[in-house]
């Protein structure tokens, strides 16, 4: 079964908390067709269906922690197996957290072509994150979560940038800009893998 997806593009979406990594990926799935699969997106899909599994994700979440790094690529690997024949290319959004889900990824699924570095200041996630816990139902979109997501992703997130950049795949997108201009560069990237 993995077989299928060994020789598919695989671009890894890397970035903090609230930096526009969903945003973007909605705008290069518009573009370009690839498959978009959010880890967190895939845990809140567990999460929603109530499931035992679902119940202990939600504690974790809910805390702004890890979930345990084989849970995460289980999901990831199902549901890229499940698009295999159809999809163009896959956008990992939001993985991996730390070097060795990375390495564990490639281990079982395969390499990524391309890192795609979502950077925004640590203060500007923050508030972004705060107004989109208005009205995004989140239960880790709150100041107390953000602060600890964020110190995780410092800590633990960013060697995997570290890591990727030694073999030359990462590209540095500065999510400042207006969400238009991020595209551009986003697309600039994409295109230079061709
Ligand atoms: N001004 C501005 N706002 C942005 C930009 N990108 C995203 N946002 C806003 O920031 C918030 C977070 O964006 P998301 O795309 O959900 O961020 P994410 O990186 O997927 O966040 P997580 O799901 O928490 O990992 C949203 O409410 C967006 O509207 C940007 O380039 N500029
Ligand atoms: O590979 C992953 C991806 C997500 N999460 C959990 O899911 C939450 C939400 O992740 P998401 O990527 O949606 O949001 P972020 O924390 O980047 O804002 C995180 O805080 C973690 O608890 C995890 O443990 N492993
Ligand atoms: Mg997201």
């Amino acid at each position: 079964m993995a077989d299928k997806i060994k020789d598919a593009k695989i671009i890894f979406v890397v970035g903090g908390p609230g930096s526009g990594k969903g945003t973007q990926c909605e705008k290069v799935v518009a573009k370009y067709g690839y498959t978009h699969l959010s880890s967190g997106d895939l845990l809140r899909a567990e999460v929603a269906s109530g499931s035992e599994r679902g119940k202990t994700l939600q504690a974790i979440m809910q805390k702004g922690e890890l979930v345990p790094l084989d849970t995460v690529l289980d999901m990831i690997k199902d549901a890229m197996i499940a698009k295999a024949d159809v999809s163009k290319g896959f956008l990992i959004d939001g993985y991996p957290r730390e070097v060795k889900q990375g390495e564990e990824f490639e281990k079982k699924i395969g390499a990524p072509c391309l890192l795609l570095y979502i950077d925004a200041k640590g203060e500007t996630m923050v508030k972004r994150l705060m107004k989109r816990g208005e009205t995004s139902g989140r239960a880790d979109d709150n100041e107390e979560t953000i602060k600890k997501r964020l110190d995780l992703y410092y800590k633990a997130t960013e060697p995997v940038i570290t890591f990727y950049t030694s073999r030359g795949i990462v590209r540095k997108i500065d999510s400042e800009l207006p969400v238009d201009e991020v595209f551009g560069h986003v697309a600039k990237a994409i295109d230079d893998l061709k």
